[in-house]
């Protein structure tokens, strides 16, 4: 590696950043996803060799990463094991200097595991809870104060300075193949679960499958709620979704990849900021290269938007590296990768004492960081 590429890689290490799209399944570390598919393998249920070859695969077109995702919820989907990798992937974010993270995850029902979709987010909390490597602070978010909830003592109130802080927050994603039923269970669930970390509700899943029609009643409940909502949206050119999501006026879009000329036009008045993927959308097809990526379009007009990493497990790469990847393609400055980074605290879904507190963090890392 180049001396001017390294030190550009720690710089964007060292930056405070927001993390808004996150799927806890697609950010799991290959080594513990080869972990968990020895011990299946020394238990017969998968042929360690084949799954093997499939983690490590490099290459991740759109119906790869679904299939993958099949095999990765085979893998993890036990409450321990999904107590372990959120407990992980927090760390891995905190480590990288993510100061507030916004997880997204699908609620699973499974009968034969005796898992229900409440059963799974208590494994999900207990993970958050679990982490000891670095201090993680979850808000309560139906108070107005904000309140830190249990966990690691806060270094405010005494804790270890010494360690990393991440705020973290829990999005609810309804999978594209659930009925009408499920994804309303999982938006009743996000409203239970408001006091534990649970701030919004998410849709996902293989954009190929299911209908807009499907998931409406759910996202309009969630609507009518006050609970904030982010869709995965022009992963694959569907006119006519694409329409009906950007009339819905989500609080924000995830990709945004096949938008035509109208659709832009209207995201743009509309300006609901976008959780830009990079890595993920040249991987999977959605952008043709990192070089004509759609970033550089919104960028140049302003539109609201933050660098997300999707997948960070599937697609191998990082916040930090989302980044750089920005430096080096499209040659934004340290001072502007510190702006765009701080501006996503003004897209999160957490509240103002929330955003207040790293407002307050970014001010005093500017100093450091741009000068
Ligand atoms: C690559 N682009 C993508 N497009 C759409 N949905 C995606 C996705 N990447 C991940 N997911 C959604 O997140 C789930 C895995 O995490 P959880 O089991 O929820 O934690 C996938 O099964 C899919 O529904
Ligand atoms: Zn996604």
């Amino acid at each position: 590696m180049e001396k001017e590429e390294e030190e550009m890689r720690e710089w964007c290490l060292a930056l405070p950043k927001v993390e808004l799209h996150a799927h806890l399944n697609g950010s799991v570390r290959d080594s513990t996803l080869l972990e968990l598919a020895k011990q299946l393998g020394d238990k017969g249920v998968i042929v360690f060799e084949d799954v093997k070859d499939v983690i490590m695969k490099n290459g991740r077109s759109l119906p790869e990463c679904f299939q993958l995702f099949e095999l990765y919820h085979i893998l993890t989907t036990d409450h321990d094991t999904v107590t372990r990798i959120t407990k992980e992937v927090v760390e891995d974010f905190a480590m990288e200097n993510v100061v507030y993270l916004e997880i997204r995850t699908t609620p699973k029902n499974n009968e034969a595991k005796g898992m229900t979709k409440q059963s799974y987010m208590n494994a999900v909390i207990k993970g958050l809870k679990a982490v000891e490597a670095v201090e993680v602070v979850l808000f309560d978010s139906n108070s107005r104060t904000d309140k830190p909830l249990t966990c690691a003592p806060s270094s405010e109130l005494g804790g270890d300075v010494s360690k990393k802080k991440i705020y973290v927050k829990l999005l609810l994603s309804i999978d594209r193949r659930e009925t009408t039923l499920a994804a309303l269970d999982t938006v009743n669930l996000a409203m239970e679960m408001k006091d534990q970390g649970v701030i919004g509700i998410d849709l996902s899943g293989n954009p190929v499958v299911g209908e807009w029609e499907t998931y409406l009643p759910a996202l309009e409940r969630a609507k009518q709620l006050g609970i904030p909502i982010t869709v995965h949206c022009g992963e694959v050119a569907n006119r006519k979704e694409i329409q009906a999501v950007l009339d819905f006026c989500p609080q924000r879009l995830g990709h945004v990849c096949c938008l035509n000329d109208d659709e832009w036009k209207k995201l743009k008045s509309l300006m609901i900021p976008v959780e830009i993927c990079l890595t993920s959308n040249v991987m999977t097809g959605g952008a043709p290269s990192l070089e004509l990526h759609h970033f550089a379009d919104l960028y140049n007009v302003k539109h609201p938007l933050s660098l997300c990493t999707d997948d960070s497990g599937l697609f191998s790469t990082s916040l930090s590296n989302e980044y750089y990847l920005v430096a080096s393609t499209f040659g934004l400055s340290k001072a502007e990768l510190f702006q765009l980074a701080q501006d996503a605290v003004e897209f999160v879904f957490a509240g103002d004492e929330v955003k207040k507190t790293l407002r307050e963090l970014f001010r005093r890392a500017e100093k450091e960081l741009t000068t």
